[in-house]
């Protein structure tokens, strides 16, 4: 299904499972599409509506327009679940899709019986080097980036026993549309939610990943202890713990 946005973009979203089950919805992060979350469709969509779309800038959604916040991420899903007449789901979001989470839970928070929010900060890396990311890709492309994935996302021992799905990933990093992949690095530039979160009313499920370089333990560790209704639960991954670490995150989604 083609969900139109608030500002022009075109997002491409599909539904599993049966509509009247109670719905989770997926949010992917930088770099990746709704596919990284095949691991959930598969285990999840027994028992749930399983909604997963592509971020803009990524996979089949379009990139258009100027600058882009992490308010157009936030407002995007508000735009899926109205576009399937959800009217409350569950949220799980990564990384990227992590971040929108904690900005749904500040601005949409009645729209969400649950929220996960998955190898994340409230303020990811630094801006200077989001900002020098988005350049590079606009001027080199996607291949640099794409070669240098593996080792950020997943645990050496991961790769070497799973070198199909880790090729998998990356190559869908390597097709994102440049122009989509910088303009995300630019909302992450600018978005630091840390100010915010203690006014958070949500219950958050906070997940970590013991080996995450990108988002630590210790950020995931300030999360559950900023926010004032979360819960902590560290799994044995690196950044990609949805794929890395699948049965645990599933039995978390669904205990
Ligand atoms: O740098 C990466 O590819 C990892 C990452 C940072 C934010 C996100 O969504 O993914």
């Amino acid at each position: 299904m083609w969900i139109h946005t608030h500002d022009g973009n075109r997002l491409y979203a599909r539904s599993f499972g049966d509509e009247q089950a109670p719905a989770l919805i997926f949010c992917n992060s930088l770099g990746t599409d709704h596919s990284m979350w095949q691991p959930q469709i598969d285990a999840l969509s027994t028992d749930y509506r399983v909604i997963v779309y592509d971020t803009r800038g990524h996979g089949h959604s379009s990139a258009k327009g100027g600058s882009w916040t992490l308010a157009d991420l936030g407002r995007d899903v508000i735009s899926v679940l109205d576009g399937f007449n959800i009217p409350t789901a569950g949220f799980c979001g990564i990384s990227m899709g992590g971040l929108t989470g904690l900005w749904l839970a500040l601005h949409h928070a009645e729209r969400f019986n649950r929220i996960i929010i998955s190898n994340t900060a409230a303020k990811i890396g630094n801006t200077e080097a989001w900002s020098a990311r988005a350049r590079s890709v606009r001027s080199e492309g996607m291949n640099a980036i794409a070669d240098s994935a593996a080792s950020r996302w997943f645990s050496d021992d991961f790769c070497r026993r799973n070198a199909a799905a880790v090729a998998r990933l990356t190559e869908i990093l390597r097709h994102t549309p440049a122009e989509g992949y910088a303009k995300c690095c630019e909302i992450l530039a600018a978005a630091d939610l840390r100010p915010h979160i203690h006014t958070a009313k949500s219950d958050i499920l906070v997940i970590g990943g013991t080996a995450d370089p990108v988002t630590t333990p210790d950020d995931a560790q300030w999360l559950a202890s900023t926010l004032p209704h979360a819960t902590l639960a560290v799994l044995p991954a690196s950044h990609i713990a949805n794929i890395e670490a699948a049965e645990e995150f599933n039995r978390l989604l669904h205990p």
